[in-house]
């Protein structure tokens, strides 16, 4: 048995186009959704990130914008271009860029932003508004990715056991508020490992879906995988490959030549879960200029 591929960069462009006809019909109100990405300082992952959710931005017909600032940037004067950007009507959607240099708090920073400006759905009243079931809110990008791949390559997550690996903020945690809540991808049985989990096989082993964000090289191998288990990798880890220019080459946090013989479906990495982070991030912008419309209305 070799396992399907859940093909996510194809997923995404499909929400892609959706977003642009979102865009397209927004325009008839005199609404132009505008994303601003601030970036601090210059790691080369996350410039790359970045000009990629600057360029799928404009190519949606949005008014995409990125703020580069150098390294050397306060934590002071970065809270005041937060705070500039909350109070212009033009900036539908504010993202910072993690990681964050090590002299900026990324909560405080989190926190400054407003909830309903909030596309990343990092800002506590976000999370909390997922955890109880509210959908005015924003939900983390990647974790609300993971969802869209799942339903949309009808994988039946009603009652299934799904393992999620890694307990992270902007993953694991939002990742078991989507699969427990009672609509669309969730109604699971959820339970998540992490770091301290005795015997992480044994859970592995048990999972109808299992979703590791663990951020370590290929460590999900296939003989920790149940027989049909559909795997999502969201790993974006590099590991060493002589064979590549760059002497690197990604891979994800599933070993997958193991994996792909022992799963039903699975994702790639890269083209599974990491495109969907960008098509997610721009649905939630389309949504942040459509709630102006809605107020608006009032
Ligand atoms: N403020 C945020 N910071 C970060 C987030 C986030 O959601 N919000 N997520 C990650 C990085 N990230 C987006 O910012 C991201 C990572 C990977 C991809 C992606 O499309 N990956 C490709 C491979 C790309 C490559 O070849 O290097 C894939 O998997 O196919 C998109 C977005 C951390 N920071």
């Amino acid at each position: 048995m070799r396992a399907e591929l859940i093909d996510g960069k194809a997923i995404a462009e499909t929400i892609r186009h959706e977003v642009a006809a979102d865009v397209t019909r927004l325009a008839a109100h005199g609404i132009i959704p505008g994303l601003t990405v601030v970036l601090v300082g210059d790691d080369a992952a996350s410039a790359t990130y970045v000009g990629a959710k600057e360029k799928a931005s404009k190519a949606a017909g949005m008014q995409g914008e990125t703020l580069r600032l150098p390294a050397s940037t306060t934590q002071a004067e970065l809270l005041t271009v937060v705070e500039r950007l909350n109070v212009d009507p033009s900036v539908h959607g504010i993202l910072v860029q993690m990681p964050l240099p090590s002299h900026i708090d990324p909560d405080t920073v989190i926190r400054h932003i407003l909830p309903e400006k909030d596309v990343d759905g990092f800002h506590p009243v976000n999370v909390g508004k997922l955890l109880i079931g509210h959908t005015d809110g924003f939900v983390s990008c990647t974790p609300a990715g993971v969802i869209e791949l799942l339903v949309r390559s009808g994988v039946d997550t009603r009652g299934a056991e799904a393992v999620i690996v890694g307990r992270s903020n902007i993953v694991g945690k939002p990742m078991a508020a989507l699969l427990v809540q009672g609509r669309a991808g969730g109604d699971a049985t959820v339970t998540i490992c992490h770091s301290r989990t005795k015997d992480l096989a044994f859970h592995t082993r048990r999972a109808d879906i299992l979703i590791a964000a663990i951020g370590r090289a290929e460590m999900i191998t296939g003989d920790m995988i149940k027989p049909g288990a559909v795997v999502i990798d969201v790993g974006m880890n590099t590991k060493p490959d002589a064979t590549k220019a760059k002497g690197t080459r990604l891979c994800g946090d599933v070993h997958f030549e193991s994996a792909v013989h022992v799963a039903s479906k699975i994702t790639p990495v890269p083209g599974g879960v990491g495109p969907m982070t960008i098509a997610m991030l721009l649905r939630n912008t389309v949504r942040a200029a459509e709630r102006t419309l809605a107020v608006a209305a009032r």
